[in-house]
């Protein structure tokens, strides 16, 4: 696969990249600071230690939002990462809320996806009832992988105010999570979008990372056609038509919504 991996010095130089970015967010829109919902994963990990260091600690608040289908070791390594960093936070069990959703509309019931999705949503309303009443920016935790093939739920953990991460690949989150101290067992975690139980991002999305993040940095977004990207990686043309085919489909996730031309 594409070596995607930074050098020493460009780790440095992408620290100091998205700390900034984050910075001047939060300056340009006045804001007291941030929030971001912490899952024991290794994307809101990396982005709560860079949002710290950008803001100060006292200036980030981390929400942990245990579901029913939490892995009970994400939520104590979400609770670490509060702890490690001195953040203050809250733990706020979303089950009640996402049963109440069910109550006002039992048809969705038993429907994995819609279900797990309105896991997502609701701690996204989370996230901007505190946003909104202590003056703080949601920070997104989103990377590059995720965003091509639409990996996330709109308006759910993509309900945010940036993305501070969101122009590195999943090797290169990994990579800057240990420059910039993660523990290692948080690093090497395997992914899960934890929205229900047993999920794992590359059986969902039918692709580890490796071969994932090199489609992407070859042929969605570098210059080699399918053909020159199959040869240069060796994989099958299902992996890159799955991979195109992905980020065909989701576009409507990374743009706003549209509206009819304006008439003459
Ligand atoms: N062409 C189009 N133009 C405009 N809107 C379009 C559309 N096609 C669908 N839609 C709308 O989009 C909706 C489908 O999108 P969405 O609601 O997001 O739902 P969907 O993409 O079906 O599901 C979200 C996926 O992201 C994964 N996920 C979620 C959260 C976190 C993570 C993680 O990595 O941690 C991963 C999750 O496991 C699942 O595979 C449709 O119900 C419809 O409302
Ligand atoms: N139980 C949870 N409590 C708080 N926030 C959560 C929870 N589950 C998901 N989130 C939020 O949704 C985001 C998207 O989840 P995602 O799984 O993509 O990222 P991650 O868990 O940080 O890393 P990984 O992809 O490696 O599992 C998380 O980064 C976090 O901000
Ligand atoms: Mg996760």
């Amino acid at each position: 696969m594409l070596d995607l991996r930074f050098s020493e010095a460009e780790l440095e130089t992408r620290r100091e990249h998205v700390t900034g970015f984050i910075r001047e967010t939060a300056d340009a829109a006045g804001a007291d600071g941030a929030v971001l919902g912490l899952s024991g994963g290794i994307d809101s990990t990396l982005t709560a230690y860079l949002a710290a260091e950008a803001l100060g600690a006292d200036a980030l608040h981390g929400l942990v939002m245990p579901g029913t289908v939490s892995d009970d070791d994400n939520m104590s390594d979400a609770e670490r990462v509060a702890m490690d960093l001195e953040l203050s936070y809250d733990v706020i069990e979303i089950e009640p809320i996402v049963g109440s959703l069910l109550s006002a509309y039992p048809e969705a019931e038993g429907d994995q996806v819609a279900v797990g999705n309105a896991r997502a949503r609701v701690r996204a309303v989370l996230n901007y009832l505190v946003a909104n009443h202590d003056d703080r920016l949601v920070l997104g935790t989103g990377n590059r992988s995720e965003a091509a093939v639409g990996y996330f739920t709109k308006y759910g953990d993509g309900a945010v105010d940036c993305h501070p991460i969101g122009n590195l690949y999943k090797r290169q989150v990994r990579q800057l999570a240990r420059h910039v101290g993660v523990p290692d067992d948080l690093a090497e975690k395997t992914p899960t979008a934890g929205l229900w139980e047993g999920q794992t991002d590359e059986a969902e999305l039918g692709l580890d990372y490796d071969t994932l993040d090199s489609i992407l940095a070859l042929h969605i977004d570098g210059p080699l056609s399918a053909a020159a990207t199959r040869r240069e990686l060796g994989v099958d043309r299902e992996a890159i038509d799955t991979v195109r085919g992905l980020y065909e489909r989701s576009a409507h996730k990374r743009a706003a919504p549209p509206a009819p031309d304006p008439l003459p």
